[in-house]
């Protein structure tokens, strides 16, 4: 079993490094880690990067998860391997370029672009983001899928995810106790659906919802409440077309053992108990 501890980052090629600096910082709020000519690190947390854009073509698109150590990472390797999934060992410039000690790399039954990392790189410096939007930190991400049922099956057994809560068929899963850090989407290609960060009040949310339209940055969704985590949320689009989301108040899982997932409808109202419609 994989045992994935916490989400890492996320990496996305851009094909305008600029405007995702713009972007990043005057309207979702990052801090700048650090710029080394064809990157750019983000920071949401106090970790030194949750987010790189780098110079290059925007599908590429990739999600790190932290495992414990070494021996859990060449565990993984042999795992994925015996199941078919071609494994990469990340070089030393490889592991540089995303500051941990070591990673591996490998696709998932759709074909999303996965990596654990061992010592993701902290800095002493406290996050300071350069907008007052209100970001305590990076908390989901959802993944395209091709069949919700075997990717449901990938991470939930080939890896340590639990499922909180199922949309139709499409499973929200945790791998500690917030209620999801992976929540799958379906989708004709694979890829990231949607970046999520959490933000400290409902106020927060709203704020955004106006500095943003404001700033003619497109909102997707919301603002809303997802019936499923209890999150107030915002959907808004960014560089190279990907959604981004704040929101606020996502429930815990109290109870690891007794815990068993709510099945919601395939219908608008499981995505929004305020009536909001997705736009999309
Ligand atoms: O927070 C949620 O419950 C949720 C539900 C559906 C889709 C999402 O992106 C979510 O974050
Ligand atoms: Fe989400």
């Amino acid at each position: 079993m994989i045992e994935l501890k916490d989400l890492s980052y996320v990496r996305f090629g851009t094909s305008n490094l600029e405007d995702a600096e713009s972007f990043a910082t005057k309207c979702l709020g990052l801090q700048v880690g650090e710029q080394s000519g064809k990157a750019l690190y983000l920071r949401s947390d106090d970790r030194a990067h949750t987010l790189c854009y780098f110079e290059g073509d925007p599908a590429e698109q990739t999600v790190g998860f932290e495992v414990d150590d070494e021996a859990q990472l060449d565990a993984a390797a042999a795992t994925l391997d015996q199941l078919g999934h071609p494994v990469h060992a990340g070089t030393a410039g490889e592991c540089a370029s995303r500051k941990v000690k070591a990673f591996i790399g490998f696709k998932d039954p759709s074909g999303n672009h996965i990596e654990l990392v061992v010592r993701p790189e902290r800095s002493g410096k406290r996050y300071f983001g350069s907008r007052d939007a209100g970001i305590t930190g990076f908390s989901h991400v959802g993944l395209f899928t091709s069949d919700p049922a075997r990717d449901e099956r990938f991470w939930t057994q080939v890896c340590n995810a639990r499922v909180s809560d199922r949309i139709g068929d499409v499973a929200l899963m945790r791998v500690n106790a917030i209620h999801h850090t992976i929540a799958l989407a379906p989708g004709p290609k694979a890829g990231v659906h949607h970046v999520n960060h959490q933000v400290e009040s409902n106020d927060d949310v709203l704020r955004s919802y106006y500095h943003l339209s404001e700033k003619r940055v497109p909102i997707v969704f919301g603002p809303g409440r997802h019936p499923t985590s209890g999150a107030r949320f915002l959907y808004f689009r960014g560089p190279d077309g990907m959604v981004f989301e704040y929101s606020i108040g996502v429930d815990e899982i109290e109870d690891e053992d007794t815990h068993r997932p709510r099945q919601f409808g395939f219908e608008p109202s499981s995505l929004c108990m305020w009536g909001s419609k997705r736009n999309w």
